[in-house]
């Protein structure tokens, strides 16, 4: 199949057509003079791709393509592209109505061209994300986007290189380490809650009549930015008690979800980045400028922790350290990695963050059953006086723990994940040809009624306890169930560092304040290019339970 492929390509029909020319003027010279040689070699050309087009367009799919039995919809613009641009609901909804059109089928062919599946059973995943990992790889559309932001960082590079990265950047996500991260991580959960107290504070002063209101996504932002920072490079960026910071506006200008940036993230997903970057838009000069500037950024910061490093005046086990201190990486290498550790390291669990404190705010009981939960488990100046085992208190506390499981469950940050086969492979029983591109639906997979039952829209944070303990599979059957994380040797790295986080951030949250909606709920919308956050923000009525706390202390880290 890979040779047809190969005979049949735009490159391969061009130098068929050259060989036919040149072979006609070598054997019919005559016959050949008696034309233009440029009208006869067009006629050539044509002739080829015509070939070509009929090929592909209609033999291949209906007879040579291994994939043509395949149950689904053959539309000419895919579901995937039209997903990113869908209005009014999520994106991963409409994968969810493809999956009931279409019952019971492990794998589901998209498009016209039958070049793209959907990938449904969840016994199929062991083989696209462990059996057969390396087989796959980011569909190189997407790959070079997601460049553009993450540089050539973990969640980019492929085969060898990525073992090797992953090997060396692992030790700082190690249990151990994470759970040493808890008091940095619950200081800045303090701060952030003192910075929304001043916050309404102030806007009862400038508006004594309004409601004071407060956009969660914006405030999650910064507090997990502010988190990374110090784990991933050991710098107190200080967002939350700033206000603003040049890598935060960076952030917020590059994945707010607007409608022209999907249109831009689907173009380029769909027809390549090297041509929309092409087009005379001014996205690309936004692009260009953003990621240029984050580029310096970072280059600077490494100059900065190797003077510190080899002025023997830093002790600290930030991402950033580790990789200089291995003497494995070039600084190019170093800041992609850096790269990729901010922006998904801060942007997913903000985003979680928003949805948790979302859905707390439409269940107002479980809101009391967390508090409850916690006010039992931490004294009530913990938040400036955290107890000595905060960890393991948090790690086991059931409610908690099964909020934040069905809030990645319902919101999983990243709502779809995409590989290309690089060779001729497998899935279950199914040959896959090299160059299919598998779609994986985690959001469809979450909440599928056949894998999770009659309520698995419903958010439950009781399926994840089981003889008052928090469980890890939430009552399913199997692991391959629930996918937020995915699972295997791409799956992700910061889920331990990013559920520390978030029972911090939402422990804080929940002693401080009780909250409500207040934004029409209609206007809440998933959307997002690579990860999804609410399209028109977050916005709270926060009520502080307690006076005000004390300012909480700043951590001890060095820039
Ligand atoms: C709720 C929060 C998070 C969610 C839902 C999430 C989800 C994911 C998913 C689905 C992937 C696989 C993407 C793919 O292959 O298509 C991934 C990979 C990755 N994540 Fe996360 N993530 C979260 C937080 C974090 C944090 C806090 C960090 C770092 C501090 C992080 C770092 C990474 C990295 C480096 C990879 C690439 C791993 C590899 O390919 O080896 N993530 N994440």
């Amino acid at each position: 199949m890979a040779v047809l492929f190969r005979l049949l390509s735009l490159p391969m029909l061009t130098l068929a057509a050259a060989i036919q020319w040149l072979l006609a003027l070598i054997l019919a010279p005559d016959r050949v003079d008696s034309y233009s040689h440029l009208w006869f070699m067009a006629s050539i050309l044509l002739l080829n791709y015509s070939f070509g087009i009929v090929f592909w367009l209609l033999l291949y799919p209906l007879l040579f393509n291994p994939l043509r039995h395949l149950p689904g919809p053959r539309d000419i613009v895919s579901v995937v592209a039209r997903s990113l641009v869908v209005k009014d609901r999520p994106s991963g909804d409409i994968f969810l109505d493809l999956v009931q059109k279409y019952p019971r089928q492990g794998l589901i062919g998209l498009g016209f061209l039958r070049r793209t599946v959907l990938v449904v059973d969840p016994r199929l995943f062991a083989d696209l994300l462990v059996h057969n990992c390396y087989d796959f790889t980011k569909p190189r559309k997407i790959g070079a986007f997601l460049r553009l932001i993450l540089g050539d960082g973990l969640v980019t590079v492929e085969g060898n290189e990525h073992k090797f990265l992953r090997k060396n950047i692992m030790p700082a996500f190690h249990f151990r380490h994470i759970n040493d991260l808890y008091p940095m991580m619950w200081t800045k959960a303090g701060i952030l809650t003192n910075a929304l107290e001043r916050e309404i504070e102030n806007e009862k002063t400038e508006n004594p009549t309004g409601l004071p209101v407060v956009e969660i996504n914006t405030w999650a932002n910064k507090v997990t930015l502010d988190i990374i920072g110090i784990a991933g490079m050991g710098r107190k960026l200080n967002v939350v008690e700033r206000g603003s910071d040049p890598l935060q506006d960076i952030y917020m200008a590059l994945l707010e979800p607007t409608r022209e940036k999907l249109i831009y993230g689907m173009l380029s997903f769909t027809l390549g980045h090297p041509i929309v970057r092409m087009l005379p838009w001014k996205m690309n000069k936004l692009f260009y400028q953003l990621t240029t500037s984050l580029n310096a950024i970072y280059a600077d910061m490494i100059q900065d922790k190797r003077a510190a490093i080899s002025e023997k005046a830093d002790d600290h086990f930030d991402i950033l350290s580790l990789l200089i201190k291995s003497n494995n990486f070039s600084d190019e290498v170093i800041k992609d990695q850096l790269l990729t550790m901010l922006a998904a390291g801060h942007e997913t669990t903000a985003s979680a963050f928003t949805w948790a404190s979302y859905l707390l705010a439409k269940h107002p009981q479980a809101q009391v059953t967390l508090r409850d939960e916690i006010s039992n488990a931490l004294p009530a100046d913990s938040l400036t006086n955290p107890p000595a085992d905060l960890a393991s208190i948090l790690r086991q506390l059931p409610y908690l723990n099964g909020i934040i499981h069905e809030t990645v469950r319902l919101y999983p940050t990243v709502p779809i994940t995409r590989r290309e086969a690089i060779r001729d492979t497998q899935v279950g029983s199914q040959f896959i040809p090299k160059g299919t591109d598998m779609v994986l639906s985690i959001w469809t997979t979450n909440r599928s009624p056949e894998l999770w039952g009659a309520d698995a829209q419903d958010f439950r944070p009781e399926r994840w306890i089981t003889d008052g303990r928090p469980n890890q599979d939430g009552g399913a059957r199997s692991n391959y169930h629930f996918l937020t994380f995915l699972h295997g040797p791409r799956s992700c790295i910061g889920q331990e560092f990013a559920k520390a986080e978030l029972r911090c951030l939402l422990a804080a949250l929940v002693m401080s304040f009780s909250w409500e909606l207040a934004m029409d709920e209609a206007k809440v919308l998933p959307r997002g290019v690579i990860t999804i956050k609410p399209e028109h923000g977050m916005y709270l009525k926060l009520t502080p339970l307690n006076a005000k706390q004390d300012e909480v202390g700043d951590v001890g880290v060095s820039a």
